[in-house]
């Protein structure tokens, strides 16, 4: 039963929950990680409830720029006042979860500070670096942001144009954007907010070029704010989201900085001028590996928000009645509708879990880099880009579906969906465009592939299918007795497929064309590849969590995870069908498999999204809120409106009035 039935609930939502076969309570738990992590998530919770500081004067809708801006910075320094709450070495659980429910989805101008300035300098200092700069910036007696992306370049590292070059004789570095498009364009709280940053730039030294660096670099003037001599910034506008951030532009004027300001945990430069290269020449990367890998729990927490609203919606939301009589019908009760929302919720799932892995990993990593082991680097990299493009992707063809499931309110702010939508769709752009970061996938592939055909391969587990003999027809024979290992079977089959499809078209055109030419012309069918990649990890690691999960929870978690299999199956049935491997029949098989999962998914379906454990507070959506009261939160939510603040508004007065007026007279 769950906790969250209460007096004066919207009756049919009422009534979902006493349909539950489950407790959301155990469930909640097993999908965050366990009782003391779902424990410690209501403490937070309590405490951000009950903290007025927190608190948004009128929903973040009805703000201008600036009062966003305002009103974020405000509650982020009383965040960060009191980040003794949570436990702060546990970023990827309590801290974005505090931010989530303290911050929304507007981001803030700490951004960047938390997310990239923090761990750059944790990752890329050396010692004394990092004792003169992470206690100042952990204090926030600075604030940083993470500026490379420049107005010409953002995903070709090697082409930035801001230069740092050194000079010996004053043991400095000269900062400069030579031309506008060296301009750093996008970084977030840059405009207004930050007073340093991490800058990446062109290294230059005794006259050759090293190669993209970052460098810490003071911005504005510690007590005046005003920016640095030399240093010219500002807001670079409004965007499709976030924002309460204000992302801004920074050109430099041969600014100079110490020599120490350049960060030398793996590449160095010497008084003399004479460059140390680093282990690895991607160790420098390390940063945008660490955000990728966040970024997969923050998508999926963002699908996963989008269902539980479009979900909660459908079930008090009553239209159409195919009983004429016998009164309209919930519109959850439409398998269309079924079809349009139990997919993204499981999405969400499967995204989460994923989560959980790449989070491990990155830690792994972590840990072999303190010993100079740089062996996991490719594959990581590999995991979070791939990771990153399939995750964002999805999430934001997801929330839309749901937004259309919600008919038009879900085209209000008050859904949220538009919120939600900004916010988690700069994910297909940020920290590498995902077409891009598809082809660093494909790099990784084909290099399995390479291996796998000159018979020498010794594959990483995760590319180990690549070298597999797998069948050469799908022993899929009834849906009912699909196996978990016939699903990953046949997915493992069209994954294969299309790496050695991919990679002999690239061998092909090599023999014709230029290397770079030959890239170009298979890149679709590579990136394709680097999807059925992702897609095959992200299902394994699906089915193979439910496999742990407790009995009672995965007789229902079991639906969820083979309808995210079967939909992925179903809806590109085309690719299974080559050279014979499936049958109709069997195409046909699994397509009845999702409509027997929406059918199963569907009594319990407020339950599963009331187990993500999402407060309203968290949601910020008038559609999904938990008492399922939704038509009288809208009318209510619709008062905060400016426009509403008179009966007459000046406006009628100056146009409309006169107009109108005008008209009677002539009439
Ligand atoms: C405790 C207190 C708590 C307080 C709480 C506060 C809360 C704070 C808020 C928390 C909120 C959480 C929410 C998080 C998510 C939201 C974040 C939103 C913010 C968005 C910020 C965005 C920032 C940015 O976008 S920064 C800019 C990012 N830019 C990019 O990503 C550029 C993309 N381009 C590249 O990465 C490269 O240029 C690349 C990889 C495309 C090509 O690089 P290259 O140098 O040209 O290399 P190439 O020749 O192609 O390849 C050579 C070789 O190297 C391999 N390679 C490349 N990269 C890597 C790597 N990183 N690691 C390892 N190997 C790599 C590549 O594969 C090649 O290999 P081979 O094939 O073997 O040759
Ligand atoms: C919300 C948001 C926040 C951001 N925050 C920051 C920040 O804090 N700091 C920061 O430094 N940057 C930040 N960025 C910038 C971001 O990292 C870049 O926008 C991103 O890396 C893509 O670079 P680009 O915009 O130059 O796109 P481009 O690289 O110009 O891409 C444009 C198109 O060209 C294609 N393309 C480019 N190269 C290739 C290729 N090699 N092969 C095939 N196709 C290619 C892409 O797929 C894409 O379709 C932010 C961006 C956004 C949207």
């Amino acid at each position: 039963m769950s906790r969250w039935i209460q007096n004066g609930d919207n009756v049919d939502i009422t009534k979902e929950r006493k349909n539950a076969t489950f407790n959301t309570e155990r469930m909640s738990a097993w999908i965050h990680g366990g009782d003391e992590v779902l424990k410690r998530r209501r403490e937070i919770l309590d405490y951000v409830k009950s903290n007025p500081d927190f608190k948004d004067p009128i929903p973040v809708e009805f703000l201008s720029r600036e009062e966003r801006v305002s009103n974020g910075t405000r509650k982020i320094v009383k965040m960060t006042d009191n980040t003794d709450q949570i436990d702060g070495a546990d970023f990827f659980g309590e801290g974005m979860y505090f931010q989530s429910l303290v911050m929304g989805r507007d981001l803030h101008p700490l951004s960047l500070h938390y997310i990239m300035f923090l761990p750059t300098l944790q990752g890329q200092t050396d010692d004394e670096q990092l004792d003169e700069w992470l206690p100042k910036a952990i204090a926030r007696s600075i604030v940083g942001t993470y500026a490379q992306t420049e107005l010409g370049h953002g995903t070709n590292l090697s082409k930035l144009e801001t230069t740092a070059t050194y000079d010996p004789s004053t043991q400095e570095f000269v900062l400069h954007s030579p031309t506008i498009t060296a301009a750093k364009w996008w970084p977030g709280g840059l405009g207004k907010s930050s007073n340093h940053a991490i800058v990446v730039a062109q290294l230059y030294t005794k006259g050759q070029c090293k190669g993209p660096h970052p460098f810490i670099v003071q911005l504005r003037d510690l007590e005046t704010h005003k920016p640095m001599k030399g240093v010219r910034l500002g807001d670079i506008g409004p965007k499709l989201g976030i924002n309460g951030s204000d992302n801004g532009f920074l050109l430099f004027d041969k600014y100079r900085i110490p020599r120490k300001a350049m960060l030398m945990r793996y590449s160095k430069v010497q008084p003399d001028g004479t460059y140390i290269a680093p282990a690895h020449s991607k160790l420098g990367y390390g940063t945008m590996v660490f955000v990728r890998s966040i970024m997969i729990k923050d998508q999926a927490t963002q699908l996963g928000a989008a269902a539980t609203i479009a979900t909660r919606y459908s079930a008090v939301r009553r239209q159409g009645e195919p009983v004429v009589g016998n009164g309209e019908i919930q519109i959850l009760d439409y398998q269309t509708q079924q079809y349009r929302v139990f997919p993204q919720l499981a999405r969400a799932f499967a995204f989460l879990f994923a989560a959980y892995e790449i989070r491990d990993l990155y830690l792994r990593l972590t840990e072999e880099l303190t010993h100079g082991n740089t062996e996991l680097l490719p594959e990581i990299h590999a995991l979070s880009s791939g990771l990153k493009s399939v995750v964002s992707w999805d999430t934001a063809q997801g929330i839309e579906q749901c937004r259309l499931s919600c008919g038009g309110h879900g085209y209000s702010q008050a859904s949220a969906f538009p919120e939600i939508y900004g916010y988690a769709v700069g994910g297909c752009t940020y920290e590498g465009e995902n077409l891009v970061m598809l082809l660093q996938v494909a790099r990784y592939l084909v290099k399995a592939a390479e291996e796998t055909r000159k018979g020498t391969s010794n594959l990483a587990e995760i590319c180990g299918y690549i070298s597999k003999t797998g069948r050469r027809t799908s022993s899929l024979t009834s849906i009912a007795n699909y196996t978990t290992d016939q699903i990953i079977e046949d997915l493992e089959h069209v994954a294969r497929k299309q790496v050695f499809h991919a990679y002999d078209k690239l061998k092909k055109a090599q023999q014709h064309v230029k290397p770079e030419d030959a890239w170009n012309q298979s890149s679709v069918e590579l990136a394709k590849a680097s999807r059925w990649h992702v897609r095959l990890y992200l299902v394994k690691t699906f089915l193979k969590k439910v496999d742990k999960a407790p009995e009672d929870l995965k007789k229902v978690m079991i639906h969820v995870a083979r309808l995210y299999a079967f939909d992925i199956i179903s809806s590109s049935s085309g690719n299974f069908l080559e050279e014979g491997y499936m049958r109709p029949d069997q195409i046909t098989e699994i397509k009845e498999g999702v409509y027997e999962c929406l059918a199963k998914i569907r009594p319990v379906a407020v339950s599963l999204v009331d187990s993500w454990d999402y407060d309203d507070l968290e949601l910020k959506s008038v559609l999904g809120k938990r008492d399922g009261n939704v038509y009288e939160a809208l009318l209510q939510w619709a008062q905060n409106s400016q426009l509403n603040k008179s009966d007459v508004i000046p406006t009628f007065e100056k146009y409309l009035g006169p107009m109108m007026k005008d008209a009677r007279s002539k009439l």
